[in-house]
């Protein structure tokens, strides 16, 4: 399932929904143990992950010191959600407005790290979708290096393969591996429509527990 391949309806689904539905297939660590800050608050991610793993490191390359990382950012594909872990280093920023406007370009869906991001009010403005542990002003050259990419990689306690499913909101961020998102999805597009039912219901005055007792979803 690319971008381009989710079904109508789609928007509907939230990480919690995501979550209930991989609970329902017997996955249930899949969720990210921290929520990431939105920059904007009400923003929603969902992409397939495009891995990186980047890590704090002095060495400089002066021909071309941010090879790697434009490297990465060029290879992003239509659909895809950049997926980037730092193992919760402070050590700099290594993402913001021009690397937004790239994998904009590139027609990515967003950024998701356990790192910092920096010009967050031009990534705000840009209106890329971007969820990260902080904020840091600070360049990454001498200080970050992008040290793999498109390979598995662990993000506050949860496994993620390039690939995989990721959604982000502001309740956290979950993540579907690419081998049971067919079941997972499945599963989460019923809880959708059921939701919806059962909100109207609830919304129209019938009471939690009949509700509850006749489609027993909460
Ligand atoms: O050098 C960085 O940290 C990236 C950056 O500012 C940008 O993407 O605009
Ligand atoms: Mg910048």
């Amino acid at each position: 399932m690319k971008a381009s391949e989710q079904e109508p309806g789609d928007e509907r689904l939230t990480t919690a929904m995501l979550s209930d539905a991989l609970d329902e297939c017997g996955l249930r660590a899949q969720v990210l143990e921290n929520r990431l800050i939105p920059v904007v608050p009400g923003t929603r991610a969902f992409g397939r992950a495009a891995t990186a793993q980047f890590e704090a490191g002095q060495e400089d390359i002066p021909d071309d010191p941010y090879g790697a990382a434009i490297d990465y950012i060029s290879g992003l594909n239509r659909g895809e959600l950049a997926v980037i872990a730092t193992g919760e280093s402070n050590a700099s920023a290594f993402w913001g407005e021009l690397f937004s406007a790239a994998a904009i370009g590139a027609g990515a869906v967003g950024v998701v790290t356990d790192g910092n991001l920096r010009d967050t009010p031009q990534i705000a403005r840009l209106g890329f979708p971007a969820f990260a542990r902080s904020h840091r002003p600070i360049d990454f050259r001498r200080r970050m290096q992008l040290v793999a990419s498109r390979g598995v990689v662990r993000i506050l306690g949860v496994e993620i393969s390039d690939g995989d499913l990721v959604m982000a909101d502001d309740d956290g961020v979950v993540v579907v591996p690419q081998a049971v998102e067919a079941q997972v999805l499945a599963a989460a597009r019923g809880r959708a429509a059921a939701e919806s039912t059962v909100l109207k219901e609830l919304l129209g005055g019938e009471s939690l527990r009949s509700v509850w007792d006749r489609h027993r979803i909460l």
